[in-house]
């Protein structure tokens, strides 16, 4: 919910993300998988494309942290706030963090990691939040069914914001 402090969307149709410090609710592979499959949903449909690197200067950062983390946005403890993103733009522009303070899941219990990555990386790519209760980006937690995570004014709002690219 960042994306005030910077651009509007990126200008270039690759963007490299990387994995740092990971929460113990659930195995890396689990992460990876789930991440990468967030950034798919976005990829599907906005033509942009996702690849994952280990370099530092990934342009999506996306770590699991717990309240003072070295950015102006503190984490709360469990509950409350459950991640945050900023939007499209340099060094701290895209990167993602999840609460580790909250308990993190591949299903139904706690917080499914695949539904809040895919509303923060809505946000990394340039999405503001929806008044619309059943889009990915209305600002509360809801346990989506995965088949559908994208809601029409989803797709509308991301291709108005890539669909035009003809950058590189
Ligand atoms: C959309 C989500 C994936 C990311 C958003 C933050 C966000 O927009 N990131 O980009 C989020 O964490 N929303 C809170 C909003 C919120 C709900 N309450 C709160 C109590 C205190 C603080 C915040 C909240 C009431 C109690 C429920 C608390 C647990 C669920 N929390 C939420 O739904
Ligand atoms: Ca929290
Ligand atoms: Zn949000
Ligand atoms: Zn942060």
């Amino acid at each position: 919910e960042y994306s005030h402090i910077q651009g509007t969307r990126w200008n270039k149709n690759v963007l490299t993300f990387r994995i740092g410090r990971y929460t113990r609710d659930l195995r890396h592979s689990v992460v990876d998988s789930l991440i990468e499959s967030a950034f798919s949903v976005w990829a599907r449909a906005s033509g942009l494309t996702f690849v994952r690197t280990n370099s530092h200067n990934a342009d999506i950062m996306v770590e699991f942290v717990t309240y003072a983390h070295g950015d102006f946005y503190p984490f709360d403890g469990p509950r409350g706030t459950l991640a945050h993103a900023f939007g499209p733009g340099m060094g701290t522009g895209g990167d993602t963090h999840f609460d580790d303070d909250e308990r993190w899941s591949a299903g139904a219990a706690g917080y499914n990691l695949l539904v809040v990555a895919a509303h923060e990386f809505g946000h990394a790519l340039g999405l503001r939040h929806s008044r619309n209760p059943e889009s990915l980006m209305y600002p509360t937690y809801k346990a989506f069914r995965p088949a559908n995570l994208l809601s029409r004014e989803d797709v509308a709002n991301i291709k108005a914001l890539y669909t035009p690219l003809k950058v590189n």
